[in-house]
């Protein structure tokens, strides 16, 4: 067993709630739907996976039968949080006490999404703007269940290290159990390096769980990242998109071959087709792929093929002719293939 496998599989305190590892599914929206959760669960390995962003305002709500976002398997429920984004404490509160009643094992809030649609509303990174806001609406969840409330936040809208360590501790004080922090400023969409020193500033600021983010994407950058910031954990967004597998890997000693890659894609169509109706579950394929076929040397033509099919058959047609062919791969997955 490696170090960083034994290191990440220290089960960790959340709210009073166990993970049992300290490798984390970030949150990615369109991205960490049922279906995609279930082809990673099948691997194992992660601590906990978080859903996409869900509106505070709908979920109450939502029907898990037909919304898109708010739908999860009853077994995932003891590893799986919920993230919500919305500006307005109430609301909030409303969406936490019906995500407690389900069942999940926490609830999340996003203060780190820039898009123009959510800042809008006041919510995601916007409310980095409202400190007062923001530890106000950690308050009203803490005060209104008693699941673990826990935070998904950037560093701010500049780039200064002090905002992001006040902001951890505003959101500690107010009652978040754990705290996952992706230290770019916002409205910066992955076009620069994350400054992990930042998160080791926002580690030593607080007495909960901090979990880091950022740019991992090897073994190596996983130990890099709990070595230099000394974090709690490490929450994994697009490389878990890449590799599904990479939890079992790196806490559990799988060992992905030949056979890995073509099964991980068709389990992923059969999967998108059992949750989804057909547009939308080539709709997401579609997303995927990007990520998935960063992992070989022809990943750009490979990922314009299936985004050119017209239907589900049609990709899985793509599959086959590609992993039929040359499918050679890289270490690493290539990033320049997405954003
Ligand atoms: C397509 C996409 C969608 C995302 N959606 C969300 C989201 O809904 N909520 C959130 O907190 N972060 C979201 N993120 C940010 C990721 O959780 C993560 O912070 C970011 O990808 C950096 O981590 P990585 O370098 O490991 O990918 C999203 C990222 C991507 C690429």
């Amino acid at each position: 067993m490696t170090q960083l496998t034994a290191d990440l599989n220290r089960s960790i305190d959340i709210g009073g709630r166990q993970a049992d590892s300290r490798l984390l599914m970030a949150p990615m929206a369109g991205l960490t739907h049922v279906a995609f959760r279930h082809l990673a669960a099948g691997y194992g390995g992660y601590g906990l996976m978080f859903t996409e962003m869900c509106s505070a305002k709908a979920l109450p709500q939502e029907n898990p039968r037909v919304s898109p976002v708010f739908q999860w398997r009853p077994s995932e429920l003891p590893n799986l949080v919920c993230q919500i984004f919305g500006s307005d404490p109430d609301t909030m509160v409303r969406a936490a006490r019906r995500i407690e009643s389900e069942g999940f094992f926490g609830v999340d809030v996003n203060m780190g999404c820039c898009v123009a649609a959510i800042c809008k509303q006041g919510a995601g990174a916007a409310l980095l703007r409202q400190p007062d806001r923001a530890a106000d609406i950690v308050a009203a969840l803490r005060g209104a269940v008693d699941i673990p409330v826990t935070v998904k936040f950037r560093t701010g809208w500049q780039d200064d290290p002090d905002l992001a360590v006040n902001m951890a501790r505003r959101l500690a004080d107010a009652g978040a159990d754990a705290l996952t922090f992706h230290p770019r400023v916002a409205p910066d969409l992955r076009a620069r390096p994350p400054k992990w020193d930042y998160i080791r500033a926002v580690k030593e600021a607080v007495d909960i769980p901090v979990f880091g983010n950022g740019e991992v994407f090897s073994e190596k950058d996983c130990r890099a990242m709990l070595d230099k910031t000394g974090c709690h954990g490490v929450a994994l967004g697009r490389m878990a998109l890449a590799r599904p597998w990479i939890f079992a890997q790196w806490t559990g000693g799988f060992v992905p071959d030949e056979e890995t890659y073509p099964k991980c894609a068709h389990r992923m169509l059969d999967l998108l087709a059992h949750y989804y109706e057909s547009v939308n579950a080539l709709r997401r394929f579609r997303k995927w792929i990007v990520y998935f076929a960063a992992n070989f040397v022809y990943g750009h033509q490979f990922s314009s093929k299936v985004r050119r099919a017209k239907d589900m058959d049609a990709a899985r047609r793509e599959i086959d002719a590609f992993f039929a062919s040359d499918a050679a791969r890289g270490s690493v997955p290539n990033r320049n293939l997405f954003q």
